[in-house]
């Protein structure tokens, strides 16, 4: 097996400088302190990242979901660990490192609903095309085809999280 590099490291930092810049230009008008929310264990390098990047006051949270066994989707989510902090009429800003069947990200944005914040917004380093899971995406990084993607903290069985770039495995 090889790695295949879709996204390199010079491209993701650009694209997440720019993501910054949109997701200030949103929040610039709103005095309230942002409330983000890393969703582990993907997102660890985006969210790090792009937080380093925005120039606003903003405070971290983290959830640790997992649904994934190898390349597939078991549909269903387990929660690890979840935000302690209240959010209501909270600026809210999920962050994920993939959108790709949905399911994921469905589920938090039901639950970050009933704490009523003023506002929640979803910015996603990467969306795969295929799908159509009809779930709004605020801030989108790259749109990527349906292949499975490992590095910049997307994992195969938990390895290859700490390449600096975005891939595939390919069978050499
Ligand atoms: O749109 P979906 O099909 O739900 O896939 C997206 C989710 O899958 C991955 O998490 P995973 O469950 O692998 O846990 P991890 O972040 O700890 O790797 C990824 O980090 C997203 O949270
Ligand atoms: O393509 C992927 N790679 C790693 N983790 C994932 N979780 C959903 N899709 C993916």
């Amino acid at each position: 097996m090889s790695v295949e590099v879709l996204l390199d490291e010079k491209i993701i930092k650009e694209r997440i400088k720019q993501l910054a810049k949109e997701i200030e230009n949103y929040y610039k008008d709103k005095t309230e302190t942002l409330h983000a929310i890393c969703v582990l264990k993907g997102s660890i390098h985006f969210f790090s990242e792009l937080m380093l990047n925005l120039n606003m006051h903003v405070n971290y949270s983290f959830v640790h979901v997992s649904s994934y066994a190898g390349t597939e989707s078991t549909g269903r989510i387990r929660v690890k660990s979840w935000v302690d902090e209240p959010l209501q009429d909270k600026y809210v800003l999920v962050v994920e490192d993939i959108v790709d069947t949905g399911n994921t990200l469905r589920y938090i944005l039901n639950y970050l609903k009933k704490y009523r914040p003023a506002d929640l917004k979803v910015a996603t380093l990467v969306e795969k095309e295929k799908y159509q899971h009809g779930i709004p995406i605020d801030f989108v990084g790259f749109k990527v085809q349906d292949v499975f993607l490992i590095g910049y903290g997307l994992d195969y069985e938990e390895k290859y999280r700490n390449l600096p770039y975005i891939g595939y495995l390919k069978n050499t």
